[in-house]
């Protein structure tokens, strides 16, 4: 190439550079937590393309934390061991055994499939639980849901450490009881109280549909409590959604500054929620 064209093609890219710089300056030193579901998971080119997402983040100056879940894995494996599973309103019921198929697969393959995925885009992530280091202790949300926790006593210093030395931590929703129990928390619910504890810039919540959808399957880009309340109650957000929209609200009572639900799967979801004029998906904010 010569050089009046190699000088043109850097004059191209500073330029698209310099439309991008007010978006990139505006989440530095921010922290954004992203919950990847088991269903935004997807193939190897899906994960791959996520955790380059995560490391640019990282590039730019942003913290993000991850956190994960990963039902569908989880479901996989108890049927291969034949263990039954059970649901009441969207959790698993998690007797002992449940349990121990749970940590397994959540912190032994999800975990470290993310944590390998993104140190391999060029980050360096540390995996880790609710367990590690007291980060999430929980107490049991329902004895009707065996060892289901919620989180209720939180200590995020782990990630701050691991934030000063520009880490990214993956962190699996497991949480420790205050007996030595281990407790399975949902993963919408676990991505939305550490969010809560760090006071998070943004939580995004990662998922396979655009957005939440009202009654006509319209996405509804920028989305208020009322708004999600009337449609919860017309039965318009159900299933899964009802974990997330709940988590939303929470996390903006505990003083994270929005939420956002989106498409995961979605070539280069994150970057496009947080360094566009658009965004991506259903906006939840504080009003
Ligand atoms: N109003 C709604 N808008 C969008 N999705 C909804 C709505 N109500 C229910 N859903 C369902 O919620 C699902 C997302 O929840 P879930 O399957 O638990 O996600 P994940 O595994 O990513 O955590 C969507 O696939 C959709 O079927
Ligand atoms: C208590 C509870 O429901 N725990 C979830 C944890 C995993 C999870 O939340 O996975 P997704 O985000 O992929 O749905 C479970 O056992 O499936």
């Amino acid at each position: 190439m010569k050089t009046q064209d190699m000088n043109r093609d850097w004059i191209a890219t500073a330029r698209t550079l310099s439309q991008a710089l007010p978006y990139l300056q505006r989440y530095s030193g921010a922290t954004v937590v992203i919950k990847l579901g088991g269903h935004a998971m997807g193939s190897d080119e899906a994960m791959e393309s996520f955790a380059s997402d995560v490391v640019l983040m990282r590039q730019v100056g942003v913290n993000p934390v991850v956190v994960h879940g990963g039902g569908p894995m989880i479901n996989d494996m108890l049927a291969r061991l034949d263990i039954q599973s059970q649901f009441l309103n969207g959790k698993r019921v998690t007797d002992a055994a449940t349990m121990n198929v749970v940590e397994m697969v959540l912190s032994g393959v999800v975990n470290k499939r993310i944590v390998q995925a993104i140190n391999r885009a060029g980050g360096r992530a540390v995996g880790l639980s609710g367990k590690d280091a007291n980060l999430m202790i929980c107490d049991q949300t329902d004895p009707d849901l065996g060892l289901v926790g919620t989180p209720s006593q939180m200590d995020p210093s782990i990630l701050r450490t691991l934030f000063e030395k520009s880490m990214i931590p993956v962190i699996a929703p497991l949480g420790a009881g205050r007996d030595g129990e281990t407790f399975n928390i949902n993963g919408d619910t676990a991505a939305g109280a550490i969010a809560g504890a760090l006071k998070a810039d943004r939580l995004l919540l990662l998922t396979d549909v655009p957005g939440v959808k009202n009654a006509a399957g319209e996405v509804v880009t920028d989305i208020t409590a009322d708004q999600i309340r009337a449609l919860t109650e017309e039965g318009v957000i159900a299933g899964g959604m009802i974990p997330k929209t709940e988590t939303a609200l929470d996390a903006i009572a505990s003083g994270v500054r929005a939420v956002v639900i989106l498409d995961g799967r979605a070539p280069n979801a994150c970057l496009l929620e947080l360094f566009t004029n658009h965004g991506a998906g259903s906006i939840i904010r504080p009003r």
